[in-house]
């Protein structure tokens, strides 16, 4: 449930009044994701989803809304914020910083197929250079300096062995030249239930919070840990060839990010590792969360380890 701060219709409806976005008809908590409250909002004129930020510092947040704002301008499907009438995205509601984004049209699919894959490719490779353009700039939020700090928070609840993979990983990871890769904004969390379909087609790529600058590579590993992988934890062959065909068709990976690819895929698996490992052992009082097993990237990661695999184009 991520509904963490209700809002009442009266309340809305006053809000609303700030936008030309008309006369509320409907509101309805959403059940689904797991760091801010979301509620989709039907109007008069159109269909919305409201976002109240529990988390993320107010002056961060212009940097994903501005995001979503270039990417939507670019022509790519995700949630175009909505400028309320002293032409600011951001607002205030129920004491929480709130945004109103469009609504977009689809439902998440979890079990992808190779032509699913293709697209996600294709359109991880259009943010990608659409991002090149846009003019802010934020770091990636759970790089290098949160990969260290969270594991130094974690690594006391491990295991020994646990333990002594992340000690390696860490060491390893360390050595990677993340800088010398091609960089630009990443969406950094590009799993199945952050794209929404419309029957075959990409109707929305939403959740863009975690997003900042970091190696392009990086976001590609994220996706195929995500997109690519067996429910036995192994990387599913034609999926990833699917997935990397189609992003290279548009954006041509480098002879440098051949070489650093395994790397990126146990990184993107070392990060979603310690992040469900700290939601595990560490929850943040009064947070509703859905705790996503850490195990699964834990596994995924020691696969990476074991057999590492290489750009197939
Ligand atoms: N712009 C949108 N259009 C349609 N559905 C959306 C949109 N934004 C969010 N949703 C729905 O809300 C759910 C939770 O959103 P998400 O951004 O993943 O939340 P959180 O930021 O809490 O992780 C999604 O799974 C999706 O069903
Ligand atoms: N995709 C991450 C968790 C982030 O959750 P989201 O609902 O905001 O996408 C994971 O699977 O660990």
């Amino acid at each position: 449930m991520s509904v963490f701060t209700p809002v009442s219709t009266e309340e809305l409806s006053a809000w609303l009044g700030r936008y030309a976005v008309g006369r509320l008809v409907e509101l309805q908590g959403i059940s689904a994701g797991v760091q801010n409250s979301n509620f989709f909002v039907t109007t008069t004129l159109g269909r919305y989803v409201l976002t109240l930020f529990e988390a993320i510092p107010r002056a961060e947040l212009p940097f994903y809304l501005h995001l979503m704002a270039h990417l939507a301008r670019h022509g790519l499907p995700v949630p175009a914020p909505i400028a309320n009438r002293d032409n600011e995205y951001l607002g205030t509601l129920s004491g929480r910083p709130a945004a109103l984004v469009r609504r977009l049209s689809g439902h998440s699919e979890m079990t992808p197929g190779t032509a699913h894959c293709a697209c996600v490719g294709a359109m991880l490779a259009g943010l990608h250079l659409a991002g090149l353009s846009y003019g802010r700039r934020q770091d990636n939020p759970r790089g290098a300096a949160w990969r260290d700090a969270a594991a130094a928070r974690v690594r006391p609840f491990l295991p020994a062995d646990e333990q002594a993979l992340l000690d390696i990983e860490l060491a390893f990871q360390t050595g990677v030249a993340y800088d010398r890769l091609p960089r630009g904004v990443i969406h950094a969390d590009l799993f199945r239930d952050n794209v929404l379909w419309d029957d075959d087609r990409i109707g929305g790529v939403i959740d863009f919070y975690f997003a900042g600058h970091d190696a392009l590579l990086f976001d590609v590993a994220v996706t195929v840990n995500d997109w690519c992988t067996t429910p036995r934890g192994e990387l599913d062959p034609s999926r990833a060839e699917a997935l990397l065909a189609a992003y290279h068709a548009e954006r041509p990976f480098e002879a440098a990010e051949r070489d650093a690819w395994p790397a990126m895929l146990r990184g993107a698996a070392l990060r979603f590792w310690l992040s469900r490992a700290e939601d595990f052992h560490l929850p943040k009082a009064g947070e509703m969360v859905l705790v996503k097993p850490p195990a699964e990237y834990r596994d995924i990661l020691r696969r990476h380890i074991a057999a590492p695999h290489s750009l197939p184009v």
